[in-house]
């Protein structure tokens, strides 16, 4: 018998990131082949935007998706939300040349208010929320602030695309495919001062870290370069990463609602202590997960340099905090 189909929201539907997800939410690739969607999109009551969205609906009839079980439009995000099961909130304003993330926390603060109340409203009780809208830690952490009635781990972060583009550079550095990597997690704020962290990363069972064995590469090189690749795809496209980040989103849910096989990939997660980090900030944390639940891979010894760049990349999440208490 086929399954009854879910509710997913996408925000920002409209947007290059939307145009990148949608099609592949439709098709299965995030929630598997065998389970229908209807897709809740909204988008700001724009008319531009609007009519952008309709387009963006049509081209999705005409790719005539089997498991496109419905399709809504909305500008109202109350009503978009309506017993959503998954909710990718993806519209905000993106960066352009020579902004830094701070820079949108103030734009984009509000809107994260207004949909995490709407969110608490009419959203299933199980809706699993992510946030990939930047800065998207701390908009993650405004809608689970502003959503006192659903439970808290139900929010999350993007930093999978941080994860896969460390993937990418420890796979072109020791030769050996991405998928042999395991182990591989990334520490912190989306944003620079993530801590890409291959210290417990195997490749066919043998330590990364030794199979690189050069401190020099990971300070200089491999951390500046996941860090800053935002930075450096904005200068080349003259755009934000859109494709990257919609495969990102897609691999971030395919595995919270499927589960990881006990591997491990990287969530943004409201912290419960773990690591020293205090409690509700949004982190990048190693996650396994299995049933429809994350898990927070424990225990890992933090030598001096791991500690010194989770410290970094914590105080900017506390200050970015303070910077929007005043909203919550
Ligand atoms: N977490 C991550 O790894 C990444 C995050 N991003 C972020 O994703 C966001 C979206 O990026 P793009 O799709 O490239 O931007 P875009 O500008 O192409 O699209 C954003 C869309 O959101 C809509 N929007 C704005 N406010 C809205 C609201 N309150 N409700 C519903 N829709 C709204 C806009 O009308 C627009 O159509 C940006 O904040 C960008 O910085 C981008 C790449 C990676
Ligand atoms: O850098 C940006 O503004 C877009 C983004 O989050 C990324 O590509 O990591």
């Amino acid at each position: 018998m086929s399954k009854k189909p879910v509710r997913v929201a996408v925000t920002g539907a409209a947007g290059q990131i939307g145009y990148a997800l949608l099609f592949r939410i439709a098709s299965g690739e995030m929630l598997g082949k065998d389970q229908p969607v209807i897709l809740q999109l909204l988008e700001i009551p724009d008319e531009k935007a609007q009519k952008a969205l309709k387009g963006v609906m049509m081209e999705l009839e005409d790719c005539a998706f089997p498991l496109l079980a419905g399709m809504e439009a909305h500008s109202d995000a109350k009503a978009a939300f309506k017993d959503t099961d998954y909710a990718l909130l993806v519209g905000a304003r993106p960066r352009g040349p020579g902004m830094e993330r701070a820079d949108l926390l103030a734009a984009n603060a509000q809107i994260f208010t207004a949909q995490g109340k709407a969110l608490n409203e009419s959203a299933s009780r199980n809706v699993k929320v992510l946030v990939v809208g930047n800065p998207a830690n701390t908009n993650a952490y405004i809608a689970m602030k502003s959503a006192p009635d659903l439970p808290r781990e139900n929010f999350t972060a993007m930093l999978r695309l941080d994860h896969n583009r460390a993937l990418s550079q420890i796979a072109a550095k020791t030769g050996k495919p991405v998928a042999s990597i395991k182990k591989l997690c990334v520490w912190g704020n989306h944003s620079p001062t993530m801590y890409a962290d291959y210290r417990f990363a195997t490749i066919d069972g043998a330590s990364v870290k030794d199979m690189i064995n050069d401190h020099a590469w990971n300070k200089d090189v491999f951390l500046p370069t996941v860090g800053k690749r935002g930075a450096a795809i904005i200068e080349a496209r003259g755009l934000s990463s859109a494709a990257s980040a919609a495969n990102a989103a897609i691999d971030h849910m395919r595995d919270w609602a499927l589960g990881t096989n006990g591997e491990w990939v990287t969530m943004g997660v409201p912290s419960n202590g773990e690591y020293g980090i205090p409690k509700d900030v949004m982190f990048g944390y190693p996650v396994t997960c299995e049933g429809g639940k994350y898990k927070i891979v424990e225990g890992l010894p933090i030598d001096e340099f791991s500690q010194g760049c989770i410290d970094k990349t914590l105080a900017e999440l506390l200050s970015e905090q303070d910077g929007v208490k005043h909203l919550l």
